[in-house]
């Protein structure tokens, strides 16, 4: 595909997502229905696709419409491309703007920050003199990174390893298992350190909360909100604990099983009517379900579904099930509280609410992560029950 195909493509794809399909089902369909595409015109399309879905509010004020087109003729425009040379009809090109496209207009503040209107306040509060910076991080795509599995090997020889292969990574300062991949990512995939689970796929933040929690060998852990098992596999890679894993939505941690028997770890599934459920645990984390704001670098559709309704459902979500793990530690055991969020309502907020209703409890350490550390944002409080 020549680069203006690539636009064209690009376009279609932005128009369907605006039109109310999930970004990941529209470009699925098109990449069925585009079997001429290239894997790599398939890495341009999604890169085009999800740096417009970033900064969707400041590609449409410069490319004069909140359409496909001005999604990509703005963002062609703010990295100082020359549009005429793409934009020309010819071939499978777009064709030349019209209309109001012809009259980009400089952002406002919070268009320039591709940051919803509603959420500003919030976001201020939260992140103070941060806020700027933050959201302008949130305009770029995140890095890639690895979580080395201790259990198998360590940090240096797994890099020299996929070295070998042509990806090219360093050590990041979040955690002791972390790795950014700064060449060659998309053959990660293919790769024999992957394959055979001495790397996984982590965000480096979401690695770092779990390096903050205790977990001593032998410990009874109970990952409540297991999800797809990430933070299940990194417990168990760092210490050789009897770990559970459990999720309102049972169907989100079916991988687990074949995840975990990659990395060589144990992880006990539990349903969510199982009394094994009951405890009591020495620790359990509670990464709950969140607005996604501190990830929204790699799914950036969130930044503008979120509503306030929505969010107010979420946090009621989070306080409910602080109540219901809370019973389930032993005396001198541990409550990991986690989100993903950089919304002070659903972190510390939600922590001093339990703190205020419920006795018997003491906040032992906390750990707040913008991108600006390099990773996700992310939350975490570490609450120990009194013994
Ligand atoms: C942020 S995700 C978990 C991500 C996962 N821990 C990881 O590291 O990959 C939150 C999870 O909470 C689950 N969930 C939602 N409500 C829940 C509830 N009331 N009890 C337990 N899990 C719940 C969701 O199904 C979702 O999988």
């Amino acid at each position: 595909m020549t680069p203006a195909a690539r636009l064209s493509a690009a376009i279609g794809i932005l128009d369907r997502i605006l039109g109310g399909t999930p970004a990941e089902q529209a470009l699925t369909n098109w990449g069925r229905a585009s079997r001429f595409a290239g894997s790599g015109d398939r890495a341009a399309v999604r890169d085009l696709v999800f740096d417009a879905l970033r900064c969707r509010r400041s590609f449409a004020r410069a490319g004069g419409a909140e359409t496909g087109r001005g999604l990509v003729l703005g963002g062609l425009r703010m990295a100082g491309q020359e549009v005429g040379d793409l934009f020309t009809g010819e071939g499978h090109a777009p064709a030349p703007p019209a209309g109001s496209e012809l009259k980009p207009q400089a952002p406002a503040e919070l268009e320039a920050l591709d940051c919803p209107d509603w959420l500003a306040p919030a976001l201020r509060d939260s992140l103070g003199a941060d806020f700027a910076p933050v959201m302008e991080a949130l305009r770029h795509r995140a890095p890639v990174f690895l979580r080395v599995n201790l259990a198998r090997t360590d940090r240096a020889a797994a890099a020299a390893e996929l070295a070998a292969e042509g990806i090219v990574t360093q050590p990041h300062p979040l955690a002791e298992t972390a790795l950014e991949v700064t060449e060659n990512p998309r053959r990660l995939q293919a790769s024999a350190a992957y394959r055979e689970g001495r790397v996984e796929l982590q965000d480096a933040a979401s690695q770092a909360i779990v390096a903050a929690l205790p977990l001593a060998p032998g410990d009874r852990v109970l990952d409540y909100c297991a999800g797809g098992g990430g933070k299940s596999l990194a417990m168990a890679a760092r210490a050789p604990i009897d770990l559970s894993a459990h999720d309102a939505d049972p169907r989100r941690m079916r991988d687990l099983p074949e995840r975990a028997a990659r990395a060589g770890v144990k992880v006990r599934r539990l349903a969510p009517g199982d009394p094994a459920r009951r405890g009591p645990f020495d620790l359990v984390l509670a990464d709950v379900p969140c607005s996604g704001s501190g990830s929204w670098r790699r799914a950036p559709e969130g930044k503008w579904s979120l509503t306030p309704e929505r969010l107010a459902e979420l946090r009621a979500i989070q306080s409910t099930i602080l109540d219901e793990v809370a019973p389930l530690v032993r005396p001198g055991g541990h409550l990991a509280y986690a989100t993903c969020s950089l919304l002070a309502s659903e972190n510390a907020g939600q922590t001093e609410a339990f703190l205020e209703r419920t006795s018997g409890w003491t906040r032992v350490h906390q750990l707040r992560l913008t991108p600006l550390d390099g990773g996700d944002g992310f939350f975490l409080d570490l609450l120990q029950r009194n013994g």
